[in-house]
This record gives structure tokens, C-alpha cells and sequence, in this order.
């Protein structure tokens, strides 16, 4: 299955989505057979030293030096233009950090272009949807796992028996995937038709199609209701209980401390604290940083 032509992703807003259904983790085993399925969190899997993101005069991101354990769930939080979203462009080959370095298991990721990124292990989501809206959800994620083929073009061209091999087994794990995040029921349906909380769970499974080492989610819960952030939650446990480690950018609080293992704060593109959701509730510089911010709506700046 190929992308078609000069099709790019498009953001697609629609309405919000019934119920999805409940996650199986027997799923997760057909998903990624040869993870290590509910690891401890464990060594640095990435490390950011002294990153730091300028646009003209402005400086976004101020050598900022956190590290991502294997297997953690690590909460980026920030008021609004604290730097949250510079941080996950500049680590994703997005913007060109203008110092500092980024690395995974001991791979520099500064410089290089976004595909080779995405092949050493680090994938991510957007705040604003981007999907293949004339694709099917099932197609969106296929894309993702021909990012892991190894088939040549003349193999795809000739239609090689590797290349059918591979495009079966596409399909197959393309459907376990979709099942893994609760969408498997909507497969054949164009992605740009799909409920709104559907396109967000397609855009997870996308991401995990390229079997990611390290799951980077951009706002995951934008636009969702309390249920359906309870539903995400469960979703992004599940994720790393299957053996992936996750970087959540999220301004819902509730969300944020009740999912997340430790937790980052930026303010004015510096990090001003970092420590366990407990920790971090009770800093004097993190409440000072959350004054006068609007909550969501169940969340508690
Ligand atoms: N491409 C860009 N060009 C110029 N300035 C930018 C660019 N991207 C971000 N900025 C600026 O950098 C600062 C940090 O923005 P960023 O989007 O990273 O913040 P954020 O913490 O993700 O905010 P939000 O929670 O509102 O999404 C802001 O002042 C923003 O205006």
C-alpha cells in the first residue's frame, strides 16, 4: 500500500466520538511480540543537555537538560509558550536546536533529518491532527510500518515475494494496532470521516507503527471530554505497560498528575523544576508559574 501522490497530512477537526472500545492486552503482545512487555523503568534512554531553541530574538527553549528514562511515562508541562512544543520540534528534527544535544541510547538526534529520527526510535503525535484524510485509518497506519520495510523499490515495483510478505503482514499488524488503541471497528473508514477521538487514537497507532522506542504525544487529550480523558489515560498506561516509554505534553493537570511517573516544568522556555507529580504539586515555583493561568476544565492549574 503507497501514500497517494503528493498527498500531505492534513489537520482534520470533527466531532468528538462515542465510547471507544476497551483496550485487550493480549492485543498488545500480537502488537510488538518482541518487547519486553511491562518493563521497569530503568536507564536513560534519552538525554537532553543544555538544549536551546532561538527564533530572531526571541529564546524558546534556554539550555534545558532533562533526561527520559526507559520505560517512564515523563510529563512536559509549562504555562502557555513555555517552550513545551519548541522542546518536542527541536528533539524530533522539526527546528534546529541553535545549542545543546539530544540523544537516544547514544545517537546524537541534533542535525538529523526527521526520518532518521523517526528510524532510531523517536515518534510523536501533533497538537493539531495530521492524517491522510482520504486514506482509511487502516491505510494511515500501514504508511507508519512502510517506514520499517526493507523491501527495495524494484522489490515494490515487481511486487517481490518479500514485498507481498511484507504487505500481508503490514495489513495484519497494521489491524492489531488499530485494535490495540480501540479502533479497529472503524479500519475501512476514511480517516478525515472518522470522530474526532478516533483521529486522535489513529494518530497514536500511526505513531506506534514505527515502533518507536520513545512515544512523544503533543496534547493527546485536546478537545476531550472528562470520560473520554479517563479513556486516554487507560490508553497511555496500557502504551507503556506494552514496554514503549512515553514524553507527554498535556495542559490537563488531572490528566498529567495522574498518569505520569515524573514530571518536567518549563516556564519562559527555562525548566523550573522537575520531580514526581507529588513533588511537583506542592513546588512554590511551580504554583508561582500556574497563577492567573486558565484551568481546564477538570484540571487544576
Ligand atoms: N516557529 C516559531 N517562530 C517564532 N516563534 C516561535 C515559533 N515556535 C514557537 N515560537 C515561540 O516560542 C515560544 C514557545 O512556544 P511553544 O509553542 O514551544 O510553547 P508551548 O509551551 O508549547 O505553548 P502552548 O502550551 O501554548 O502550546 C513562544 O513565545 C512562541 O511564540
Amino acid at each position: 500500500m503507497s501514500t497517494p501522490a503528493g498527498e500531505t497530512p492534513e489537520e482534520i477537526t470533527t466531532e468528538h466520538p462515542d465510547a471507544p472500545p476497551s483496550l485487550d492486552s493480549e492485543v498488545a503482545q500480537v502488537v510488538a511480540p518482541d518487547r519486553d512487555i511491562e518493563v521497569a523503568v530503568g536507564d536513560n534512554l534519552v538525554e537532553i543537555r543544555d538544549l536551546t531553541v532561538t527564533f530572531g530574538g526571541l529564546t524558546a527553549l534556554d539550555n534545558v537538560t532533562f533526561d527520559i528514562k526507559r520505560g517512564e511515562i515523563l510529563g512536559l508541562i509549562g504555562p502557555n509558550g513555555a517552550g513545551k512544543t519548541t522542546c518536542f520540534n527541536a528533539m524530533t528534527g522539526v527546528y534546529k536546536p541553535s545549542g545543546g544535544s539530544v540523544q537516544l541510547e547514544g545517537h546524537t538526534l541534533n542535525g538529523r533529518k526527521q526520518h532518521v529520527i523517526t528510524r532510531l526510535g523517536l515518534a510523536r503525535t501533533f497538537q493539531n491532527i495530521r492524517l491522510f484524510g482520504q486514506m482509511t485509518a487502516l491505510e494511515n497506519v500501514v504508511v507508519g510500518l512502510d517506514a520499517r520495510h526493507k523491501t527495495s523499490v524494484p522489490g515494490a515495483i515487481f511486487r517481490s515475494p518479500r514485498h507481498r510478505r511484507e504487505e500481508k503482514s503490514s495489513i495484519e499488524h497494521g489491524m492489531a494496532l488499530l485494535d490495540f488503541v480501540g479502533i479497529a471497528d472503524k479500519a475501512q473508514e476514511l480517516a478525515r470521516n472518522l470522530p474526532y477521538g478516533y483521529q486522535r487514537r489513529l494518530e497514536i497507532a500511526r505513531a506506534l507503527a514505527t515502533e518507536p522506542k520513545l512515544l512523544c504525544l503533543d496534547e493527546p487529550a485536546a478537545g476531550f471530554n472528562p470520560a473520554e480523558k479517563d479513556e486516554l489515560m487507560q490508553l497511555i498506561r496500557t502504551i507503556r505497560d506494552d514496554g514503549y516509554t512515553v514524553l507527554l505534553i498535556e495542559h490537563d493537570m488531572r490528566l498529567v498528575m495522574g498518569v505520569t511517573d515524573r514530571i518536567v516544568v518549563l516556564e519562559f522556555g527555562k525548566k523550573i523544576a522537575e520531580g514526581t507529580p507529588s513533588e511537583i504539586r506542592e513546588d512554590p515555583k511551580v504554583i508561582a508559574a500556574y497563577l492567573g493561568e486558565e484551568t481546564d476544565d477538570d484540571g487544576a492549574a
